[in-house]
This record gives structure tokens, C-alpha cells and sequence, in this order.
């Protein structure tokens, strides 16, 4: 039976020993086999990569990226005032871990560092189900459950392996919106999503990827394919109607809120053979070649 994705996540998430089980063995996978493998090296490290990649933009970009932005302005003939420019953010950067599971970004001093999951693996991550949670002025987390997150107050929103864990495009384009809502105007969203196939064979998903977060007023400033990631970060504009009008200027208006797919959204599970089958050798070779596929992530 097709239950639809809002009450197939309701249901998800009612079933917190499955949840726990989950972030426990995602600690576990991330911190024993993935850290020890790749060394902290930001071509292959996730939390490396994007860890360089934000700093580099706060430190050595930032200003480079508002002249881009003032001549997007002046391109779609959009009106452009010089203190559309709040102040460069200074260190430290503060930095909302969406799914973070186990704080990997505690050991960089650059960051204060709010880390928020729906089953946090260790104890220094606030309760928190970013889908649902209400925004407000302030923050506020009660008996380590976060009860609101602020508006416009973070200088970086990071999913890492967060958005394909949802079932549906609609739910992933809410929590991008809710990231632009969060950000500062200036401040970057970065996604890492997994993929260990050549960067052409799912290239025109991230290109809808990029069309969906330009309508909620992102622009892409980097966009990397690792061996098994496609790693990108959006800068939230200053002006939203540059995005939107560079949308416009390609015809593009419909559809824009069911274009964050992944490659598992097409699959027909109907499909699928659910008669039991014995497992064989050959089925632990499989599992165990799709590990080593991943050793670093
Ligand atoms: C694959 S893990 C990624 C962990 C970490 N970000 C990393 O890169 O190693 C995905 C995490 O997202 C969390 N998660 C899933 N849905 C969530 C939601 N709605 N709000 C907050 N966290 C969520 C899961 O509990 C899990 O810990």
C-alpha cells in the first residue's frame, strides 16, 4: 500500500530505537573505518572538504563573491544598494550541523558549532528533527531538545549525507528552505550527497539540484564531484530576486519544489521481488564490496 511520504516519515519517526540504531552505526562507520582511512584529507574527507572550503570563502573570497553578486544585479537589472552588504562575519563562524549525528565539527575552533540530529549518537548533539521544528527569534533548547532554531542567525548550514535520507523531493526542498531562513544573507549551505558513479552519469540531477535552490534565492559558488560525493555550496545572495530572475531569464518556473531527486526516487519498489531468498557467498562479497566502495568518504 502507498502511504505517501508525509506519514511514511511520521511513522519513521515514531520508531526511536530504529532511529538510534541508525546514528549509533553511522558513529561507528564515520569515526572507526571512514576517519581512519582518509587521513583528513579534503579531497576525499568530507568534513575536510567542506571545512577548507568554508573557510577559504569567509577568509579569502567573501568580498570577491558580493562583486560577483553586484554585477549579477546590474546583469537582471536588479537594484543593487551598497549596504545590501552586512559586515563580513568574523571567527568564530557559527556553524548549524544538520544530521549531525556525532559533532564531527567539534574539533575545529574556527566554528561554534550547533549540532542538531533527530537521534543523536553522542551527547553533545541537541535533540532536534529539523523538518518539523518551528523558527523563531531566538534559540531555544529545553532538557537538550531544541524547541526553536533562530531566523537569519547562521554563517553556515551544513547537510552532510542528510537530504537523501528523506523519502520525497517536497521534504528535501523544505529543509533547503528552512536553511536559507536560518542563514545569514551572505552565509553558505553546504550539501554532500553520495554518489560513486563518474560525475556525468548523474549530472543533470544536480543541475536541477542547483535550479531548486536558486529559487529559494542560493546561489552556487562551488560544485566538486569526489570519487564517491558531489560536494557544492550555496551562497545565500543578499538580494533574492537575482537568483529568481536568472531562473527567469531561462523560462524556468514550474516544478521547482520536485527537482531534488536522488537516484533511489525512480526506483519502482512495487516492483521489487519480496519472495525470501537464500542468502549465498557471493551476496556477502556483494555487501562487502559495497563497504570497501565507500572506504573514503
Ligand atoms: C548519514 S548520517 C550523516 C551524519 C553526518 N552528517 C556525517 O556526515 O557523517 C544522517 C544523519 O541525519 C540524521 N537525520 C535524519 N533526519 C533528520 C532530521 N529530520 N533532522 C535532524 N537529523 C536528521 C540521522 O539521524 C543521521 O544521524
Amino acid at each position: 500500500m502507498d502511504i505517501g511520504a508525509d506519514e511514511a516519515w511520521t511513522n519513521h519517526c515514531l520508531d526511536e530505537s530504529l532511529l538510534k540504531n541508525y546514528s549509533q552505526s553511522m558513529h561507528k562507520l564515520a569515526s572507526q573505518f571512514w576517519d581512519a582511512n582518509n587521513k583528513n584529507d579534503p579531497s576525499s574527507c568530507r568534513i575536510s572538504w567542506i571545512t577548507y572550503n568554508v573557510l577559504k570563502y569567509f577568509q579569502e573570497d567573501y568580498f570577491h563573491e558580493v562583486v560577483r553578486e553586484k554585477s549579477l544585479a546590474e546583469k537582471f537589472i536588479v537594484n543593487w544598494v551598497d549596504n545590501n552588504v552586512i559586515c563580513m562575519p568574523e571567527k568564530p563562524f557559527y556553524l548549524l550541523d544538520v544530521g549531525s549525528c556525532y559533532n564531527p565539527f567539534q574539533k575545529y575552533l574556527p566554528f561554534k558549532v550547533l549540532p542538531i540530529d533527530i537521534a543523536p549518537a553522542t551527547e553533545n548533539v541537541i535533540k532536534c528533527d529539523f523538518l518539523l521544528v518551528p523558527l523563531d527569534t531566538k534559540l531555544n533548547i529545553f532538557k537538550n531538545v531544541c524547541q526553536t532554531l533562530p531566523l537569519s542567525s547562521f554563517d553556515i548550514v551544513v547537510f552532510s549525507l542528510f537530504l537523501e535520507y528523506f523519502p520525497s523531493p517536497l521534504q528535501r526542498y523544505k529543509c533547503c528552505e528552512k536553511a536559507y531562513k536560518v542563514l545569514r544573507p551572505g552565509g553558505l549551505l553546504v550539501i554532500i550527497t553520495p554518489d560513486s558513479n563518474h560525475a556525468s552519469s548523474n549530472s543533470m540531477l544536480m543541475k536541477n539540484w542547483k535550479i531548486s535552490l536558486s529559487s529559494l534565492g542560493f546561489w552556487r559558488i562551488k560544485y566538486v564531484k569526489l570519487t564517491h560525493l558531489h560536494c557544492m555550496v550555496f551562497r545565500k545572495c543578499f538580494l533574492e530576486q537575482i537568483p529568481k530572475s536568472w531562473l527567469h531569464s531561462l523560462n524556468i518556473t514550474n516544478n521547482v519544489k520536485d527537482l531534488i531527486t536522488i537516484p533511489q526516487d525512480s526506483r519502482n519498489y512495487n516492483k521489487i521481488d519480496k519472495t525470501p531468498k537464500m542468502l549465498e557467498k557471493r551476496d556477502d562479497y556483494m555487501v562487502a564490496n559495497l563497504f570497501s566502495e565507500l572506504t573514503n568518504i
